[in-house]
């Protein structure tokens, strides 16, 4: 296992009804932003909520965070904290709104000319309007994590500062219920991937944290095709909604090599041809899976008998069998495993290695050894 420091100091209040806790979680004395995106926690009960748990604050909203939350929406919430002078971000909605947040929080105490260089040039965030967040799409992680990714045009950039980890976060199945099935089916691919980002790379005897992440995968592949089949099952919800959530906040992560190639190239794939974040993951990881088969057999191999129970003869056999299992999960998810059923061809890989090449993304992988000309051959093979 190798060195590492865990910490995650996000307060998770999860269950049922368990928005009414904000009211105690937010000083008395905030001024507060509530920020949401287009507006479905407005039909589906959670805007009341939020009103009801906050009728003794002080408080405003900021609607409209779209889905890739864009640079120019959340600079607009930016000014309304500096004249209005909020001092705590409520974020309410899934992983964009939060992300969109954790910017504003960052970019409204940022001391430098333009707030893009956050994502751009790696400014360092030196202080950030404290957040909590309510979640209604179990997912990204955000929740508890201090990530965020945001976009501007056909960029699209993460950062990362522990100042904007939310201070807490409730997750309540129920409010998952109103999901649309593509929403449901995004959500746990997304969680699937970040887990297998984090474990898929080679063995560094972390028993606790592979275990951690079997159990994580397991889990995204009983309960994900329940929750396609029986959408009104809570119990189901509330196993993917943890799942999500510790998929990403940290500690599977710990001590462990991790490979970011998928997402890394599937956040071109969002920002040139705006398919949803997770449907570019279940297209990227098979084929990094394929390319990579030789590098991360053990894991492979380690992933295939705990998670799936595949025996077969020979590893060759297997690793057919096992990159199949994870492709088969993936449909039944209903999310797309190929380029060309996204509607692409090999036309479009060049202009996506290109912006890869554009934002330094040269040594990709768990080794650094993924640069343009693999990521163009992991492309070739998602066609
Ligand atoms: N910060 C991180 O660690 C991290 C990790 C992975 C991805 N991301 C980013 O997060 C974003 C994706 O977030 P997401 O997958 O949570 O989706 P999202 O927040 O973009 O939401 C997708 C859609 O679902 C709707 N929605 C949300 N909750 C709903 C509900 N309860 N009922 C009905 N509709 C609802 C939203 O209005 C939106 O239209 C991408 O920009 C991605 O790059 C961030």
């Amino acid at each position: 296992m190798n060195k590492f420091t865990f910490q995650n100091s996000t307060k998770i209040i999860f269950g049922e009804g368990q928005i009414a806790e904000i009211s105690s979680n937010i000083p008395k004395d905030a001024r507060i932003l509530v920020t949401y995106g287009g507006g479905s926690i407005k039909s589906n009960g959670v805007y009341d909520q939020v009103c009801e748990a906050l009728s003794d604050h002080t408080w405003d909203e900021f609607g409209g965070i779209e889905p890739n939350p864009q640079f120019a929406t959340l600079m607009e919430a930016v000014k309304l904290v500096q004249t209005e002078g909020f001092d705590y971000l409520l974020a309410v909605g899934g992983g964009s709104v939060v992300d969109g947040t954790k910017f504003i929080a960052a970019a409204a105490e940022y001391k430098g000319s333009d707030p893009w260089d956050i994502l751009a040039a790696d400014a360092k965030v030196e202080s950030a309007v404290p957040m909590g967040c309510v979640l209604t799409l179990p997912a990204t992680g955000s929740e508890s994590n201090m990530g965020a990714v945001v976009s501007k045009g056909s960029e699209k950039l993460s950062f990362g500062s522990p100042l904007v980890r939310p201070q807490f976060a409730v997750l309540d199945p129920a409010v998952t219920l109103t999901l649309p099935a593509r929403q449901v089916a995004n959500g746990v691919v997304d969680a699937f991937v970040h887990t297998m980002e984090q474990y898929l790379t080679y063995p560094v005897n972390a028993k606790v944290q592979d275990r951690f992440s079997e159990g994580l995968l397991q889990t995204l592949i009983e309960e994900g095709p329940k929750a396609m089949i029986e959408p009104e099952d809570l119990e189901v919800r509330a196993n993917i909604m943890w799942a999500a959530t510790m998929a990403l906040n940290g500690l599977i992560g710990a001590g462990v090599p991790q490979d970011w190639t998928t997402h890394m190239i599937g956040h071109e794939l969002t920002a040139l041809h705006k398919i949803d974040h997770a449907r570019t993951l279940s297209i990227v990881l098979p084929a990094v899976m394929r390319h990579q088969r030789e590098a991360k057999k053990d894991k492979l191999l380690q992933y295939g008998v705990r998670v799936f129970g595949v025996e077969c003869g020979t590893e060759e056999e297997c690793l057919d069998i096992i990159i199949g299992r994870t492709v088969a999960f993936f449909r039944a998810m209903g999310v797309p495993t190929s380029l060309s059923e996204a509607g692409l061809s090999r036309d479009d890989i060049e202009p996506i290695v290109e912006q890869l090449r554009t934002h330094g993304m040269l040594k990709l992988g768990e080794h650094g050894a993924i640069g343009p000309d693999e990521a163009r051959e992991i492309l070739e093979l998602a066609l």
